[in-house]
């Protein structure tokens, strides 16, 4: 083992039996029992780091990615199918809340047994006994049994226990979230404390801000291997743009899951009366929060958005180039009016609205126009949800069509370096500042 590392973890492995259902009742059981064929799910697939004495690691990733198996082998509950794991010292670790506590026992007694796992004597622990109690500050509960602790008591115990018993490696599996918000900051306090005085620290939590707190190192766990390493800032905002990424591609698909059941439907419309088609599509197009007001004597009767590709979509990149293209009908012949777009935050924050009228002093021909479009061709919108409005209106501004939250749009972006609603062009200048008088005093003084 290299001597300036605690923890060295080479090429780990980690398989678990999952065994396919054997069936619920008797007779399946019964008829099943020879069923009892299992696959092995491997949950890391070689992983390989190594931790320096007094260092702090933050192990990020989504659920089931292997964060607390990676956790549970570090702390010996359990072994790697493949590979090594060496550490150097004492290990304490903070993993299920309440593991290692006997519920009928006293807060007292615990701190005994879950002491002496970390691998106290009697004596020692008596020694820490008064400081254990005081930074639980459980003093009046102490002598109860913790099952009748909630689960922030549980916690306060676990934890006051585990950082009083002198490791050398701490180990800490999202635990602290249960902590009251004064708690939490006093043991981030004194996380910091231990870690200064050299313990080494493992934690896996699924909050940024704990881990650019107290790691100095970030390690991204994805599909059982280590996706990205680093500085816990970059790593996290790394794993954040992607996961946005996966959950917007989750809400493209489900757009275009429904635009196809659309379709379906509307061929099946297609055969009834024109007047139902158009009854059954004002509704279609519409999201479900959308409000609408108007006379009605001119009817949306389709707004679709689309990318720069000319695919009908609901999720575009910042600065991406979007399509807003209306139908409407008419109930009455002769009229012209003016179109409306506008867009607002999913906080209801009004962003951007204009009209045809407004920028143009145009009004639209209903008799001669089939189709109006506004094609915007840099949104400059952060990424974020938000909702286009549409609009049309008489000449002396009687509303015939208003649809609010009409569609729900996802804007994302993989930059993270920019806060508010829109960007504004810009750019950065610097004027140094010229040191003649400087320089004029150095050849004086020469
Ligand atoms: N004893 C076990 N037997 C079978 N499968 C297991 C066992 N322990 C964990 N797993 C599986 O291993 C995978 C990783 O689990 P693990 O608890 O390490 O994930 P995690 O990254 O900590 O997730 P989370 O963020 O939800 O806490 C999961 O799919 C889980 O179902």
């Amino acid at each position: 083992m290299n001597a300036e590392n605690v923890i060295e973890v080479k090429n780990v492995k980690k398989k678990f039996k999952v065994y396919f259902d054997k069936g619920s009742s008797l007779k399946e059981k019964i008829l099943f029992q020879n069923r009892n064929r299992y696959e092995d799910r491997f949950v890391l697939r070689g992983i390989n780091f190594n931790v320096k004495k007094g260092e702090a690691i933050g192990l990020l990733g989504k659920n089931g990615c292997g964060k607390s198996t990676t956790l549970k082998l570090l702390s010996r509950i359990m072994y790697p199918s493949e590979g090594t794991i060496n550490i150097k010292g004492r290990v304490s670790s903070l993993l299920e809340l309440g593991a290692g506590f006997h519920p009928d026992m006293s807060g007292r007694e615990n701190i005994y047994t879950n002491a002496s796992i970390f691998g106290l004597t009697r004596k020692e622990i008596d020694k820490r006994m008064d400081d254990i109690i005081k930074f639980s500050e459980l003093e009046e509960f102490l002598d109860n049994p913790v099952r009748t602790y909630s689960s922030g008591m549980y916690m306060r115990l676990a934890f006051s226990v585990a950082i009083n018993v002198n490791a050398d490696v701490l180990l800490i599996d999202e635990i602290l979230a249960v902590g009251d918000v004064s708690f939490q900051t006093k043991c981030f306090e004194k996380l910091k404390e231990i870690k200064a005085k050299g313990t080494t620290i493992i934690i896996v939590s699924h909050s940024m801000g704990q881990i650019e707190q107290i790691c100095d190192r970030a390690i991204w766990i994805e599909d059982g291997l280590i996706k990205e390493e680093g500085v816990p800032k970059f790593v996290g905002q790394h794993y954040l743009v992607e996961m946005e990424g996966k959950r917007l591609e989750k809400i493209e698909e489900e757009f275009q899951e429904k635009l196809d059941e659309q379709n379906i439907n509307d061929e099946k419309e297609n055969i009834m009366s024109i007047k139902n088609v158009r009854n059954a599509r004002i509704q279609s197009f519409c999201s479900s929060r959308a409000v609408r007001t108007g006379n009605g004597l001119v009817n949306f009767i389709n707004v679709k958005l689309y990318n720069k590709e000319g695919k009908e979509t609901i999720v575009f990149k910042s600065g991406e180039e979007i399509t807003v293209k209306m139908n409407f009908r008419s109930n009455l012949e002769g009229i012209k009016s003016n179109f409306a777009v506008s867009f607002s935050r999913d906080d209801g924050l009004y962003c951007y609205g204009t009209s045809i009228y407004k920028e143009l002093d145009y009004l639209v021909d209903i008799d001669k126009t089939e189709e109006v479009t506004m094609r915007i061709l840099n949104n400059g919108l952060l990424q974020g949800k938000y909702l286009l409005n549409v609009g049309i209106y008489a000449e002396d501004d009687i509303e015939y069509d208003v649809i609010w939250n009409v569609s729900e749009i996802q804007i994302m972006s993989e930059r993270v370096d920019e806060y508010g609603v829109c960007r504004l062009e810009h750019y950065w200048q610097v004027d140094e500042l010229k040191l003649v008088n400087s320089i004029e005093v150095t050849s004086i003084g020469e």
